[in-house]
């Protein structure tokens, strides 16, 4: 596989060399210009994320032992003690907006429908007062439609996309989860956060999330 060309800084060990590494958010080219104040807390309701290093307290690692549901693949480690309660890293991606209408039940198909590194960052329904569909969104108004914002790193992202779910690894469940919170420039954003009351995550241990059940039924064979 030729090397992505496009990685913002020179990307951590074990990046595959496919995926583009990024050390911000970036817009899906399709992200209605009129969605961009809903993700974002700044006064001008600009989308201005600021870069954000890999931070040193993990690592990608492949993972080869045979035991291990993900054999062959990757994992986020911790290469440092990490604290309880702590922001260990951004979840980077390309943001994107998918339509859902109310009646039909009809998603609008995208490039990230069937991504395993896609996660949802705001989700709008219909009624939400929010929701500027038909106003701004590039879609026929006949139809109202749900809005889902989400941020996939299937194909640009940062070392967040290496976090595994921990069935089948962990029988204490999960190390860490997903929060929603703000970047620097204001920017909403997925985190990943060691879970509050659990005493942290020790140095070597691969951080583990809890993907959701709708996430692994939704891949059921
Ligand atoms: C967001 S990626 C995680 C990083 C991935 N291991 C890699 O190397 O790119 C999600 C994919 O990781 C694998 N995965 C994560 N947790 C798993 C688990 N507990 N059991 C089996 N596969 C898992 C699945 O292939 C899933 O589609």
């Amino acid at each position: 596989m030729p090397p992505a060309k496009s990685h913002d800084v020179p990307p951590p060990s074990h990046w595959p060399n496919e995926v583009i590494y990024l050390v911000k958010p970036r817009l899906s080219p399709w992200f209605p210009p009129c969605i961009i104040p809903l993700i974002t807390t700044t006064t001008t309701k600009t989308f201005a994320p600021r870069p954000v290093k890999h931070p040193a307290h993990v690592m990608i690692k492949r993972i080869t032992q045979g035991s291990h549901p993900a054999n062959g693949q990757s994992g986020l480690f911790a290469s440092k003690k990490i604290r309880d309660d702590e922001l260990i890293i951004p979840y980077l991606g390309i943001l994107h907006v998918t339509y859902t209408s109310v009646d039909a039940d009809e998603i609008l198909e995208d490039e990230h429908s069937s991504s395993d590194y896609d996660l949802s960052l705001l989700r709008l329904s219909a009624s939400d007062l929010r929701n500027p569909f038909g106003t701004c969104a590039p879609l026929s108004t006949e139809k109202a439609r749900h809005i889902s914002i989400g941020v996939d790193a299937a194909k640009m992202g940062n070392a967040a996309r290496f976090v595994n779910d921990y069935r089948g690894i962990n029988t204490i469940g999960p190390n860490a989860e997903f929060r929603v919170g703000n970047g620097e420039g204001g920017e909403a954003r997925m985190e990943i956060w060691s879970l509050k009351g659990k005493g942290g995550i020790g140095k070597g241990d691969e951080i583990l999330v809890s993907y959701g059940k709708g996430w692994w039924g939704a891949r059921k064979g």
